[in-house]
């Protein structure tokens, strides 16, 4: 099995598994090879490689065995400072070929209008609205009335794990209750692709046709996937145009706006422009509380007896990145951890389980930004910030910058010298030594320091 082969079998896994447990759990691991049978791999916790092992051990060895390669066991070893780990931490797998590899998905519903089946968990009910989702959550909400339709279609679009699918699954959850009588057809624009591709290849157009011109709400996920696919686009602005004509409600998700969608074709940009664009922003602190709150419930309901503080709660809505599905993700891991091992979930064990993600979450703060809120902050320009005057309105704020700069950032003193005017290193170490002594004796240059510091780490 080579590095490409555990390409191609990362796709299986991830459809076998589902998105979430894929980014979780088979994500994290790096091929490193195979021999004698055994696929090796690299994982950034010992905790990660033995879960990976009982967990979706036999999976990986049957999915490789299905694609034809002769992996009996795989192995997961930490690798550190270039040597592999395999002392403790070796984990591995006896070959069952033959057995049914139980699937960790989460529990389904029937298929909508044999479209994609829907996720039980992603309702309203679940959903945690906060300042930067509120809009989008309107908005389906309005939608999912099923009303008449007022704007088509919906367009959802944000970054990575922000909540689009959820979002649409739960409009789909409350139309299948309250509207029965409405015929929903939910996918992804990789299925719309692959259903038309096959329609074309048995000559089944017609059907085709009929099948999504007869739907009552049309839900298309990540529509970015079709950008730069040619005949799969018409097809879709042929379905769009008739189901509009039609005044039936659709409702497009992508990962970016209409217009900066690459590849798409200009008449089509200008169709998804016609509705209601709305996105999700990356969440914010209050959100990433909320939503961290609301999954505890749920895995203390999963393990009985085990506890989480409100600290460490509000320590990792603070240090994990926006990506909801990251930090769910690490919620999961968390109490897996703590159940297996038997322990309660203290912080240290919250920081050792969690290393990787957090180190991963780690905002990289710029010299830039740094400038720039600090001139915001002393109400100088940025041009007076970096430029040559002495001026104490203008050095100690420059101070102040230069010692934050080497504080939360990697960049060295010579780097941090030229990114202020071109000057001396030597100049920036006297302004972050002279900082450091008027925090000690400055009550309200420490207390500038701490929010500035608070600000940019946010
Ligand atoms: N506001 C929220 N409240 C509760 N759970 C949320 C929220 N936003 C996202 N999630 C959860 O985060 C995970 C990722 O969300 P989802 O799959 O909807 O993201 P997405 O925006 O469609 O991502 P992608 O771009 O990868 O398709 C899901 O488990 C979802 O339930």
């Amino acid at each position: 099995m080579t590095l490409d082969d555990w390409g191609q079998l990362q796709d299986i896994l991830r459809a076998s598994v589902g998105k979430n447990n894929y980014t979780n759990w088979i994500g994290p691991l790096s091929f490193i090879g195979a021999k004698n049978g055994v696929a090796s791999f690299s994982v950034p916790t010992n905790f990660l490689g033995n879960y990976v092992s009982q967990n979706f051990g036999d999976m990986i060895v049957y999915q490789a065995q299905q694609a034809g390669h002769d992996i009996q066991r795989v192995h997961f070893a930490v690798l550190k400072t270039g040597a592999i780990e395999t002392s403790k931490q070796h984990a591995s797998v006896a070959p069952k070929p033959d057995v049914q590899v139980s699937s960790p998905k989460p529990s389904k519903t029937p298929d909508v209008l044999a479209g994609a089946p829907l996720d039980k968990r992603f309702t309203f009910d679940t959903f945690v609205v906060g300042k930067p989702n509120e809009l989008a959550h309107a908005a389906a909400r309005r939608v999912a009335e099923g009303g008449p339709v007022t704007f088509n279609p919906l367009f959802l679009y944000g970054g990575v794990g922000l909540g689009k699918t959820h979002l649409m699954h739960a409009i789909a959850h409350e139309l299948q209750s309250t509207r029965p009588d409405l015929k929903v057809l939910y996918l992804s624009a990789e299925q719309f692709m692959y259903r038309f591709v096959q329609a074309l290849r048995e000559r089944k157009m017609m059907d085709f046709k009929s099948l999504f011109r007869a739907v009552d709400v049309l839900m298309v996920d990540d529509v970015q996937f079709i950008g730069g696919k040619d005949s799969t686009q018409e097809e879709f602005f042929h379905t769009f145009n008739a189901l509009v004509d039609q005044n039936k409600q659709i409702i497009i998700s992508a990962d970016r706006a209409p217009g900066e969608i690459k590849g798409l074709e200009d008449r089509i940009k200008s169709r998804l422009q016609c509705g209601l664009v709305v996105d999700l922003h990356p969440t914010d602190y209050e959100l990433r509380l909320g939503i961290l709150q609301s999954k505890v419930e749920i895995q203390k309901a999963q393990y009985p007896g085990l506890n989480i503080d409100e600290g460490i709660i509000e320590f990792l809505a603070h240090r994990i990145s926006t990506n909801v599905r990251v930090l769910e993700g690490a919620l999961t891991r968390l109490f897996a951890f703590a159940s297996l091992v038997g322990r309660e979930i203290t912080m240290d064990l919250t920081v050792d389980c969690l290393s990787d993600v957090l180190r991963a979450s780690e905002r990289k703060i710029t010299v830039e930004e740094i400038q720039r809120r600090v001139s915001e902050h002393y109400n100088i320009r940025l041009s007076e910030l970096i430029g040559p005057k002495r001026v104490r309105n203008f050095a100690r704020p420059r101070q102040v910058a230069m010692y934050l700069c080497k504080q939360l950032t990697s960049r060295s003193l010579p780097e941090i010298g030229r990114r202020f005017g071109g000057r001396d290193h030597t100049t920036v170490m006297h302004g972050v030594k002279r900082i450091e002594e008027l925090k000690i004796q400055d009550g309200q240059i420490a207390e500038d320091i701490e929010m500035l510091r608070r600000a940019l780490e946010e």
